[in-house]
């Protein structure tokens, strides 16, 4: 049967509706113009009628007979003048078209006297830096104008500059970092400190424009984020910076803001994190943030807690979390199984492609390795003349990529330069956190932000780069430790919302049904290095041997990390297999 087109509308339907809008708005744009006096008049003849209304109101009664008298004399003596009536109308509408006028005041043109001030000190402040004395027709000079030299400004309530821009003379170096940094120092410092500013230089133009930034929002609490799996929100940034925005809730309220997505899998170009930034901004927070999202792809986690403070101990056990390490020998084991299952991956997808087939399942799951201050390991394993955990990570940092395995690694800021040359070579997605100064940001970095840094900064706020990428300011979204009695209750319910069941117990703990997930009445306190962990068993601090290492039990397709009694027998195991069929290693003897 011969298939009936469409009609026009439904076949071109979108096309003609954008049209018919256009004409639309339009015909409405035109008709108002050409309205412009009728409304003028209506709104003239009605003040005129109200300003009658009041008159006759305000008239005592006693009074009122003689004005109708008046006005009716007026009236007829109007009627029988010859062209009176035709007269009397011109002059109403007249009369009707002055009052109906637009009367908002017309906005001050130019700055008041304290805005010219700060305009005027400015400008000489800046006469010593864009100024030559060979300059014949200098734009910049002592006692001069500044009305050229500042295009355009806008202040704020307060009197304080919001926006400006600033015209130099071409002879000044802006394409030096050490000229322009001192520009925006000075102007930094004369527009007000405590103020976060983003200067854009105009290179082909000599314009030089500073713009205040809006704090960025810190009370976006951990949620699901609308993301795809490969993704993960490192936080939240300015608005028109990112192509994207994300819905988020906040309470009952829902709104939409800009985050940086940060993308992870084979063809990524930044396959591996780092985070720095001085103790207490907001790094572990920031590692249990990427730890829920990541789960929630369906990821499978290992984590190493350098800091050995237990603020990883809500995910212990919890489907999806492989082992959570705080001592060195259990990092040492957990990280040396991860090398061995990313060439092990490697292997078996190199099998697969050789012989045609699609590579295998188990070698596609997401495996991240969170490691929380590896710095703190390189100390205690020297120390003790055992290997130091970081060498571990060169095989999942080189080769993780193409095996589907990722690496987070967070430390302090000024632990940068004792970080192995493999963590700080592949780790080309670099997070900042907390006050730094600007050598700090663009040692960390790679470059130095387009914005000031300011001394006091709120936890989880910092700058993030990908790649060659530019640098963004960053506000992590808070996903404080459930366990941590400070938590607030929100934040703590949230957190504990995103966590999965609890699949494998901590040592000597019943693995709890569903209904028996902790929730904040009986969450156990954040645990100091060498306390009592979540199940009551001292958890030992990077310092101390684990008792006993969490057993991690990994769930379906990934091999499982054994306990320390069973893990030489899976050795002995994994040695007799080898040596029936010797596979090659890579990287490692
Ligand atoms: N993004 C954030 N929003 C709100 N509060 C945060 C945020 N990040 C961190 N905090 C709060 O700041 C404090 C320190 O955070 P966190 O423990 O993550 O810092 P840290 O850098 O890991 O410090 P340390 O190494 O000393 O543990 C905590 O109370 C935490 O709740």
């Amino acid at each position: 049967m011969a298939r009936r087109p469409l009609p026009r509308i439904l076949s071109n339907g979108g096309a003609q509706l954008a049209r018919s809008r256009e004409l639309a708005r339009t015909a409405a744009d035109g008709a108002t113009d050409v309205l412009q006096p009728l409304l003028t008049i209506g709104r003239g003849l009605g003040r005129l009628a109200s300003a009658a209304r009041r008159r006759w109101t305000e008239t005592p009664r006693d009074r009122r007979g003689a004005l109708l008298f008046l006005v009716a004399s007026v009236v007829l003596v109007v009627a029988l003048m010859p062209y009176g009536p035709l007269l009397a109308a011109v002059a109403l509408m007249a009369a009707a078209a002055w009052q109906g006028r637009d009367r908002t005041p017309p906005a001050p043109e130019g700055p008041d006297d304290t805005q010219a001030k700060r305009l005027s000190s400015l400008y000489e402040a800046l006469v010593p830096y864009f100024s030559l004395a060979e300059d014949p027709d200098p734009l910049y000079t002592h006692g001069g104008s500044w009305e050229k030299a500042f295009p355009a400004h806008e202040f704020d309530d307060g009197g304080r500059f919001s926006h400006l821009v600033v015209h130099y003379p071409a002879y000044f170096t802006d394409g030096e970092a050490a000229a322009r940094a001192r520009i925006e120092h000075l102007l930094t410092a004369k527009a007000g400190r405590g103020r976060e500013y983003r200067f854009t230089w105009d290179e082909e133009a000599n314009h030089l424009t500073l713009t205040v930034l809006e704090p960025l929002p810190t009370d976006i609490a951990a949620q699901r984020f609308v993301t795809a799996p490969g993704e993960t929100v490192l936080g939240f940034t300015d608005p028109g910076h990112v192509q994207r925005t994300l819905p988020l809730t906040h309470g009952e309220e829902r709104r939409d803001v800009p985050p940086v997505v940060w993308r992870t899998g084979v063809r990524s170009t930044e396959p591996h994190l780092l985070v720095l930034g001085r103790p207490g901004t907001g790094t572990s927070t920031l590692l249990r943030s990427i730890a829920l999202q990541a789960l929630h792809h369906g990821g499978d986690l290992l984590i190493v807690d350098g800091g050995g403070t237990g603020e990883y101990a809500c995910l212990t056990g919890r489907d999806g979390v492989l082992a959570v390490e705080c001592g060195l020998t259990g990092v040492l084991t957990g990280l040396e199984w991860a090398a061995q299952e990313t060439e092990r991956r490697l292997i078996a997808a190199n099998r697969a492609r050789q012989e045609g087939e699609p590579t295998p399942e188990d070698t596609r799951r997401p495996l991240w390795l969170l490691v929380d201050r590896p710095s703190a390991f390189a100390h205690l394993s020297g120390a003790e003349g055992r290997e130091d955990p970081q060498s571990l990570l060169q095989v999942p940092l080189r080769h993780g990529r193409a095996a589907h395995v990722t690496v987070v690694v967070a430390d302090q800021l000024d632990a940068l330069g004792t970080l192995s040359d493999a963590v700080r070579q592949h780790t080309r997605a670099r997070v900042v956190l907390g006050a730094a100064g600007p050598d700090e940001l663009t040692a960390a970095l790679g470059a130095p932000p387009q914005t000031t840094p300011v001394d006091q900064v709120p936890p989880g706020r910092g700058y993030a780069r990908l790649g060659t990428g530019p640098v963004h300011r960053l506000q992590v979204p808070a996903t404080p430790d459930p366990y941590d009695d400070a938590t607030s209750d929100a934040h703590r319910q949230a957190v504990l919302a995103l966590l999965p069941p609890r699949t494998t117990p901590a040592d000597g703990e019943r693995v709890p049904d569903a209904p028996d997930l902790p929730d904040a009445s009986e969450a156990p306190p954040a645990t100091a290095a060498g306390g009592p962990a979540t199940d009551g068993t001292p958890m030992p601090g990077p310092e101390t041997e684990p008792v006993a290492p969490v057993a991690p039990v990994a769930p379906k397709t990934v091999p499982t990390l054994a306990p320390p009694d069973a893990e030489e027998a899976a050795r002995e195991e994994a040695e007799r297999a080898r040596e029936k069929n010797p596979v090659p290693t890579l990287g490692k003897p």
